[in-house]
């Protein structure tokens, strides 16, 4: 397909736009469904409860199930239409707000998204991750609409927890890797090479930005490195896909990332931390060493895991990394979108280099 977009109708960032969120939300409608868990509800609570009823919006709050399920969506779809509300609002991190979203396309309302931390794009893109009531992945749904508005207020980012904005950050980072990968054998369109510039910039803000921003929100001060950096972890990155589409898409990171759940040593780390170990696998199948060593850096910096101790999985055995490698080359996996054949033989040895440099750069910088 030529050209396939997909934007929110309005992106909203700025310290305290909280306060201002009734303003912004009642054109759109009157009556609005809060959906998040008890820590993100709370967060928001003071400001947003306030601005609604300034602006005589009548609201409740819902608690969603932990868990972004298609029923839950369709419990939550079925209170929207049984309550008359006009709209809903999903407030947190992306379980909430995909899960908002899901129940927003499936009761055709409109759809309002408040990240309260930066650790994905899930606030800006049309689409959620569904799960089963196990956790087990299922499938990602793409809506026919994106949000009709995202506030993001950069205070209460930067007072969220620490590690979801770092693995946030190596989340997106990757895009650029990944899209460049996933694009090289297609035909660039406009669109496809506007979204390569996009991932291009995300990165070099990350790169000049990211490890300030989270010294910054470490000691939960919204500077310009955390508003820089989460306009690139919510927004630049959700342009990629928007915009990118089909040729800009993941690639041999998140293929690895899906492969090291099979160790249970690596179930306590975030997805952006196993994302992060997988960029780096990725970038030495390219054979990418300049970007390799410029990538170990950044990530070493923001306390990603670049060895396999580091994620959890020191000593492991041969015959387990061999199970990683097998689930990363499996057909349906992302990795085959690198413009090259790859074999469960290559990863291997990818992620042994991997370990052996990081665990020699860890020993020269100590
Ligand atoms: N739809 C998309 O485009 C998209 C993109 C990437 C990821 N995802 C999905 O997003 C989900 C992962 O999302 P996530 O990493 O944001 O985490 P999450 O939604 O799983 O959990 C976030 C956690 O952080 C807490 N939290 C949020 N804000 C906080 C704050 N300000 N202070 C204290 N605690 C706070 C929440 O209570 C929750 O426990 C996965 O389901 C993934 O599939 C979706
Ligand atoms: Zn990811």
């Amino acid at each position: 397909m030529h050209l396939v977009m997909g934007s929110p109708n309005r992106y909203m960032q700025e310290k305290n736009i909280l306060l201002d969120a009734g303003r912004h939300i009642s054109p759109l409608g009157n009556k609005a469904l809060l959906v998040g868990d008890d820590t993100t509800l709370e967060v928001v609570r003071e400001k947003l409860h306030k601005s609604l009823k300034e602006s005589e919006i009548k609201f409740r709050e819902e608690v969603f199930g932990g868990e972004v399920t298609k029923m839950e969506a369709q419990r939550i779809a079925d209170l929207l239409k049984k309550e008359n509300f006009d709209l809903i609002v999903g407030i947190g991190g992306g379980k909430a707000i995909d899960t908002a979203k899901a129940a927003a396309a499936y009761a055709d309302r409109k759809l309002i998204t408040i990240p309260t931390i930066a650790s994905n794009c899930a606030a800006w893109t049309p689409l959620s991750v569904f799960y089963d009531e196990n956790g087990t992945f299922d499938e990602y749904i793409i809506f026919q609409y994106s949000p009709t508005l995202v506030l993001v207020d950069t205070v209460i980012i930067a007072e969220s927890p620490i590690d979801y904005f770092k693995a946030g950050i190596a989340d997106t980072v990757v895009k650029f890797y990944e899209a460049r990968a996933s694009a090289s054998n297609k035909e660039k369109n406009s669109p496809t090479r506007t979204a390569l510039k996009i991932a291009e910039e995300c990165k070099d803000i990350l790169f000049e930005f990211g490890v300030r921003a989270a010294e910054d929100l470490e000691a939960r001060k919204a500077t310009k490195a955390v508003e820089k950096t989460v306009d690139s972890i919510i927004a630049l990155g959700g342009m990629v896909g928007g915009i990118g589409s089909d040729n800009c898409r993941i690639a041999a990171a998140h293929a690895v990332h899906n492969g090291l759940t099979v160790l249970p040593g690596t179930h306590d780390f975030l997805h952006g931390e196993k994302v992060a170990f997988g960029n780096l696998v990725q970038l030495e199948l390219e054979n990418r060493s300049t970007e390799f060593d410029e990538l170990i850096f950044l990530l070493n910096k923001i306390d990603q895991p670049i060895t396999l101790a580091q994620l959890g999985i020191d000593n492991v055995k041969e015959s387990d990394l061999a199970k990683v490698a097998a689930k990363s080359c499996s057909p349906e996996e992302s990795i085959h979108n690198l413009p090259f054949k790859v074999t469960e033989a290559d990863v291997l040895k990818a992620i042994k280099n991997v370990d052996l440099k990081a665990r020699k750069y860890l020993s020269q910088i100590k």
